[in-house]
């Protein structure tokens, strides 16, 4: 059973949406949440759910980000946002010793705008990441750079506030705000056995225009 919305995302709603692709969430939600078409899997095959642990870093610094680890809860998913300056995709903010740190404290993943490395690595040792780049130029560590963990961040228009959803597979990574986390998981598995039942009718010989009762050319 799916838990009732109370303001947070519990355990059974993460397993529950983790189970689900993103654009079905994306859809079923309200076409809500979706991060910009360039924050894909570094490598194939990764997908991560959970919470959202936002995050405010300079481009080219990751300060921010190694204190971020150490702020997580377990199962937590870090999104982090970077502020103006420096292009943040000219820059591997994130790599291997992070995702091993990161993989102690329990974190569940990554997602981000700037750049990452050690793209192989983190996939071999099972850690999630999402972004925009692979960039093998390294980062400062700026004790008085401006940033922030756990208060909201802004991706693409999209506001990322603590304890979001997030879910993230091959297609990209959709944020869906606690009120509606509950409600979107419970429409995408409506969708999901809805498209079962479409791919039957297929299989029937039906064809895509019959079942969506679609125009054909020259009919109106
Ligand atoms: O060292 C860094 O700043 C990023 C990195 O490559 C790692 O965590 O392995
Ligand atoms: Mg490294």
């Amino acid at each position: 059973m799916t838990a009732a919305t109370t303001g947070v995302v519990t355990a059974e709603l993460v397993r529950e949406a983790a189970a689900l692709p993103a654009a079905t969430l994306h859809e079923a939600a309200g076409k809500i949440g979706a991060l910009p078409a360039a924050i894909g899997p570094v490598r194939p095959g990764m997908r991560v759910a959970g919470p959202a642990l936002p995050v405010l870093s300079p481009p080219g610094d990751n300060l921010w980000l190694h204190r971020a680890i150490y702020a997580a809860e377990p199962g937590d998913v870090l999104v982090v946002a970077f502020g103006d300056g420096a292009d943040p995709l000219e820059y591997g903010h994130w790599g291997e010793v992070m995702a091993v740190a990161a993989l102690h404290r329990g974190i569940a993943g990554l997602v981000t705008s700037g750049g990452v490395r050690d793209g192989d690595q983190m996939a071999e040792r099972g850690f999630p990441v999402f972004a925009p780049s692979l960039c093998i130029r390294g980062t400062g560590k700026d004790p008085d750079g401006r940033g922030s963990v756990g208060a909201p961040v802004r991706i693409g228009g999209v506001t990322v506030r603590r304890g979001d959803l997030v879910v993230a597979d091959g297609d990209g990574v959709v944020v869906l705000p606690v009120a509606d986390a509950a409600g979107a998981v419970r429409a995408a598995a409506r969708r999901e056995a809805a498209e079962q039942e479409i791919f039957d009718r297929l299989a029937a010989g039906e064809t895509s225009l019959d079942i969506y009762r679609l125009p054909a050319e020259g009919e109106s």
